[in-house]
């Protein structure tokens, strides 16, 4: 993880290399730029964390209204970027069978209109059966708790999405 060549890029570049770090907001890349120099891997993503905790409510529900839901519109019409059609399909939720397909419409359905925000998940950790169980229990949770919760799982794709990015070709391994 070469955090020389992080820091040496400029604000177009690293825009352009970290603009989907976190999803369909290449805003918190433009702001964690000014940050630099990083001197880890953590502390880049400290401050992509702390963007996020910094907002006030609806800006941080803002952020989880831009992640597709899974298995849902997006997917069925490949609009989903390249690290969502990733992580969805490492849980197995881009060939689901219609009957599944279906009752996490309905469960995705449930979810936003008692939270006015997608249910969130971090799918590369996990699996068809563990969202279905996810979704039916988050869907009781208190809207103050369920919030962070949703917050948590978008800071576990950021910091996967960086290990991918920071681990690929483009920074090389030290
Ligand atoms: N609603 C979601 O949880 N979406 C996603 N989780 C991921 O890990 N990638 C997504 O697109």
């Amino acid at each position: 993880m070469d955090m020389k060549k992080v820091n040496s890029l400029d604000f177009t570049e690293f825009v352009s290399v970290f603009r989907n770090v976190v999803e369909r907001c290449p805003l918190v890349a433009a702001a964690v730029w000014s940050h630099r120099p990083f001197s880890g891997l953590e502390d880049l993503e400290n401050h992509f964390f702390a963007f996020i905790d910094a907002l006030p409510k609806s800006g941080q529900e803002g952020i989880l209204r831009c992640h597709p839901d899974l298995a849902g519109r997006d997917v069925l019409m490949g609009r989903l970027s390249e690290e969502s059609r990733r992580e969805q399909s490492h849980a197995g939720l881009t060939s689901l069978k219609t009957h599944d397909r279906l009752r996490l419409l309905h469960l995705n359905q449930e979810y936003r209109k008692r939270f006015g925000f997608p249910f969130v998940v971090a799918a590369l950790l996990s699996d068809r059966a563990t969202v279905f169980q996810e979704l039916a229990r988050r869907l009781h949770c208190q809207p103050e708790s369920e919030l962070r919760t949703a917050l948590d799982e978008v800071k576990k794709i950021i910091h996967l999405r960086l290990i991918d990015l920071l681990d690929s070709h483009y920074f090389g391994v030290e």
